[in-house]
């Protein structure tokens, strides 16, 4: 990925017509010439995107062939394990690498600390070892944070007078994420943004003999409302007390963000994300800048239903817009990204 390109010299048109260059502007150079075919174009594109760089991020939930419309999400469903099985099965069929794993827990499942987080038979492990068992080929990430599992909707512990404890919360997330890797979770992506939960988690996978399991760090999150539609999908929009700007990052901040990723570099994290995505391209950029680490960017619920909310006014091409808005990503350094178009995307590049 070139981060610098050389300095063109413009030739003025005085110049140009003294060498005999022609009538008219009598330019030298004419960038249009590069796109004036479709072959031209293909020969000159500096970024693609292929099936390789797609996370299909999917919505489980218990029963036994069950799907639900999510109504802010439209196109994504939750899906019992079974449905997330055949939903695996058609992806790895597509060739996606890797599903992040989400649940709706059974809201009466969740209390104040998430221990439903920590059964090993709880939904998320269910389906890691129903989809290892029948689809080994397909890589599993699972998400490190509590919320899903707690009754007030928060990532990690909340205090009575709203705090979220840091040092106990990363206490419980290592446990989490080792509770996810005895399942099969091939990735451990903490998204709790608690300081220090990388290199707490990285000891404990070690510890525990999982030096094989690799650690995806959200290490750049923002405190964002393009996160509404995945609450109503996971069932925490309305339990949700507060917000999470205590702990997710302020929107206006950049450098912070090559601060966090920094430390999750230490840490030990080997993939380090960005969320959202498209309103954060600046972040992608930098970081990959910086560290060079292979870098993803989530493009966030938020983002979905806005793309497929306009595509199904007709108000934009759906066929054009989902392609290109993944492709603003590679072209920003990234070398994946979590998107909810991905087996449709697949399916459209499979075909040619
Ligand atoms: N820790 C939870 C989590 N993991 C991924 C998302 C958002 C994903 C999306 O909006 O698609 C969130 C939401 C949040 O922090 O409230
Ligand atoms: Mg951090």
């Amino acid at each position: 990925m070139p981060f610098s390109t050389p300095r063109i010299r413009p030739v003025s048109d005085a110049e140009a017509r003294a060498q005999g260059r022609g009538e008219g502007l009598g330019l030298v150079h004419r960038p249009r010439r590069n796109r004036k075919t479709d072959w031209a174009r293909r020969l000159v594109r500096e970024t693609t995107l292929t099936v390789d760089d797609l996370i299909w991020p999917i919505f489980i939930m218990n029963g036994k062939g069950e799907r639900q419309a999510i109504a802010s999400m439209p196109g994504v469903e939750r899906l019992s394990v079974d449905e997330a099985v055949r939903a695996a099965e058609g992806a790895a069929k597509l060739k996606i690498p890797a599903l992040a794993i989400f649940p709706y827990v059974d809201p009466t499942l969740r209390d104040p600390t998430g221990s439903e987080a920590l059964n090993n038979n709880n939904l998320v492990c269910q389906a890691l070892r129903a989809i290892k068992a029948e689809i080994p080929e397909i890589g599993l990430i699972t998400d490190v944070a509590l919320d899903p599992f707690t009754s007030h909707g928060h990532d990690g512990l909340l205090e009575e007078d709203g705090r979220i404890l840091n040092d106990e919360t990363v206490d419980i997330l290592v446990r989490q994420a080792l509770v996810q890797a005895e399942a099969g979770a091939d990735v451990i992506a903490p998204s709790d943004m608690m300081d220090g939960r990388v290199g707490a988690i990285r000891a404990g996978l070690d510890a525990a003999g999982f030096q094989d399991v690799q650690i995806m760090s959200y290490a750049a999150k923002y405190a964002s409302a393009f996160y509404g539609p995945f609450r109503d999908a996971i069932g925490t929009a309305k339990t949700l007390s507060g917000d999470k700007r205590t702990y997710q990052m302020d929107p206006g901040n950049g450098l912070e963000a090559i601060r966090e990723a920094a430390l999750d570099v230490e840490e030990g994290a080997d993939m380090l994300m960005v969320k959202p995505g498209l309103p954060y391209l600046d972040i992608v950029w930098r970081l990959k800048e910086a560290f060079g680490l292979p870098t993803f960017a989530y493009q966030v619920s938020g983002e979905y239903a806005m793309i497929e909310g306009a595509i199904r006014n007709g108000w934009v091409d759906g066929d054009r817009i989902v392609p290109e808005s993944l492709l603003a990503f590679k072209r920003a350094g990234a070398d994946g990204i979590l998107t909810y178009f991905a087996p449709r995307v697949a399916e459209r590049l499979a075909a040619g």
